[in-house]
């Protein structure tokens, strides 16, 4: 079921309208120190600050979503987050869906203040979604699940190369993980149109058959596209084509294209070209 606010139209319908006009490419705002050094920006407070607002200005009414990673700004502080405060905001005005990349994950009273925090509606980090971790198990996240008009995306099965040997070991049902984690969300999503409002994260680097994703009804986070080796070939051999429900998710190799912000629209839109082709 989707979970509603009233006025306001559940995630999962949002994502897909969002996605229906913009295209499945999710836009990562990761600061690196080295790529605030490609830029010609200090490696301070205010280049970031340059940095995050340029790439959001350039790609945020581009793309159906943003997804600024937490971490790059926290590095600074209060003046970090004060940026991501309005790399939000600004992110929002230009039309495109925030999904701010946290990975949070804690007992469900914690989880309840994570949930206040992020996608509560009345802090000045509140986005659309977040990414969350469910080692502490799926049920610790249900403050997060019941966000009304919200959505999250479940880390499942990562694209880095360590996570392999955790999440795809095998529970006592027999099932993975990893795919525990996902049928986990089905279960949330089961009658939800278009598309229900609990996403899994899957990276594009994963290999083709690892995971059932037939029944999730809800999106699909597939990070690892671009920098981390994955192409359009790899996202079409894991997700199928067309990629329903799945957005390609890359920060690098759009930021790369920077500082002019008309190259960097124009990286983007090469991208995600080859995403509808
Ligand atoms: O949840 C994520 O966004 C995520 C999950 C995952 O499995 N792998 C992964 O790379 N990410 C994030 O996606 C972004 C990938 O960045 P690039 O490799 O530069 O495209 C980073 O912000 C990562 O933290």
């Amino acid at each position: 079921m989707n979970r509603t606010v009233e006025g306001t139209a559940p995630f999962g319908a949002r994502l897909a309208e969002a996605v229906a006009a913009r295209g499945p490419l999710c836009a990562g705002i990761d600061p690196h120190p080295g790529l605030l050094d490609s830029w010609g920006l200090p490696r301070d407070v205010s280049g970031m600050e340059n940095f995050a607002l340029k790439a959001v200005d350039a790609l945020a009414p581009e793309v159906a979503v943003v997804k600024p990673q937490s971490a790059f700004f926290e590095a600074y502080g209060a003046a970090g987050i004060a940026v991501l405060e309005r790399v939000i905001a600004q992110a929002k005005e230009a039309g495109a869906l925030v999904l701010l990349d946290v990975k949070r994950g804690d007992i469900g009273s914690t989880m309840a203040a994570y949930a206040a925090a992020y996608l509560g509606g009345e802090t000045r980090l509140d986005a659309d979604a977040i990414t969350v971790s469910p080692y502490l198990g799926f049920g610790s996240l249900g403050p997060a699940l019941k966000a009304a008009g919200k959505g999250v995306f479940v880390l499942a099965r990562t694209s880095n190369p360590e996570a392999a040997r955790l999440q795809n070991a095998l529970l006592d049902n027999g099932k993975t993980v990893a795919q525990s984690i996902v049928d986990h969300a089905a279960e949330c999503n089961a009658g939800a149109r278009p598309l229900g409002d609990v996403g899994v994260v899957v990276g594009a680097t994963i290999a083709p058959g690892e995971l059932r994703l037939d029944e999730l009804n809800g999106p699909v986070l597939a990070p690892g596209f671009g920098a981390q080796g994955a192409g359009v070939a790899e996202l079409h051999k894991l997700f199928g084509s067309p990629l329903r429900g799945v957005l390609a998710a890359s920060s690098r190799d759009i930021l790369r294209h920077g500082p002019d912000p008309a190259a960097l629209r124009e990286g983007a839109r090469r991208i995600a070209a080859t995403l509808a082709g």
